[in-house]
């Protein structure tokens, strides 16, 4: 049994050695890439078990990315094995002054054919956490009554539901996206998400008419609002605060969301207050900004305890 739950794809994710247009063809190095996947690692890493279920092609990059996974830690044995699918794969191009730009190749991916029966109902049930995020209603229909059906599975039980929209313009093909992103918001008991997507779905920019709003709804225990390096706001029923950014150098802010959400997550599975909670996720978002690959700078719980004692790691 797990502590947190999380399904969704992950994809092989080749990543230039080098800035500038894929036209002039950087070589690439090999890692993985998905949001789920990155979440449950960063659990992991900060002392909490977790388990990942996705479909993953029955071929090398399959092989590769239940290696990683499970090599950081997240328990695999729901994985699934799809014989007549092919992995995701992405490609980042990085361009000097330019942000990350992501190219998909997905379509009809071996997690796209994610489906209900691939989920164990009592994994789910048991779990303290079972975190889910909006890219993966986008990747088909199946997967999209998947993950009505897992909220309905964890609904009126102890497992808290997280969310975050973590919203791909890239696979928005539709704008019925918005009524089912804001209604998978409204069963979630936490929620995660960027000050943009806030705007981008509800048309509201200011944190405190946003936390008015949903948690008007009486399902909502948590919202994070996260806002890059300007820091977040963690709110409950009864405060809102703001988070400080944590001072870093950034290469890459793809998957520092996710590492936000893992400290955040953390945070409640320690029962820690509510704005520990945010520092927690704001060091782990920061310190994932660092490194070029989504799942490299994660932190360990030894590394955030020294950072939050404001202690300093002896290395030599
Ligand atoms: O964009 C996606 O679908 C991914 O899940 C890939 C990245 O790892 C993710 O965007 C980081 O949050």
């Amino acid at each position: 049994m797990s502590r947190f739950v999380t399904v969704g794809e992950t994809m092989v994710s080749l990543v230039p050695k080098e800035q500038g247009l894929l036209r002039y063809g950087p070589d690439f190095s090999m890692r993985i890439a998905g949001a789920e996947s990155n979440t449950a690692i960063g659990i992991s890493r900060l002392g909490h078990s977790a388990s990942f279920i996705t479909r993953t092609g029955a071929d090398g990059f399959g092989e590769f990315l239940i290696r990683m996974v499970r090599a950081e830690g997240v328990d695999t044995s729901g994985v699934i094995v799809d014989e007549n699918h092919r992995t995701g794969v992405m490609f980042k191009e990085m361009c000097p002054g330019l942000e990350t730009a992501v190219h998909y190749y997905r379509d009809r991916s071996a997690a796209s054919c994610l489906c209900t029966g691939d989920v164990d109902e009592t994994a789910i049930q048991t779990a303290d956490i079972v975190h889910l995020t909006g890219i993966t209603p986008l990747l088909s229909k199946n997967c999209r009554q998947m993950v009505y059906d897992i909220m309905d599975m964890a609904d009126g039980g102890k497992t808290l539901i997280c969310f975050d929209p973590n919203i791909r313009k890239k696979l928005w093909k539709d704008e019925e996206f918005r009524p089912m992103m804001k209604d998978l918001i409204s069963k979630s008991s936490c929620v995660m998400m960027g000050l943009e997507e806030g705007a981008f779905l509800y048309g509201i920019e200011d944190v405190k008419r946003l936390a008015d709003l949903l948690f008007k709804g009486g399902k909502l225990r948590y919202l994070a609002v996260k806002n890059g390096a300007e820091g977040a706001w963690v709110c409950d029923d009864k405060q809102l605060s703001h988070i400080s950014p944590f001072a870093c150098r950034p290469v890459d802010p793809v998957g520092a969301g996710d590492a936000f959400n893992a400290g955040f997550i953390a945070g409640i599975l320690q029962r820690e207050g509510l704005e520990q909670c945010g520092k927690m996720g704001a060091v782990a978002g920061a310190m994932a900004t660092q490194t070029h690959g989504d799942i490299e700078g994660l932190i360990s719980a030894k590394d955030l305890e020294l950072i939050l004692n404001h202690e300093t790691c002896i290395l030599r």
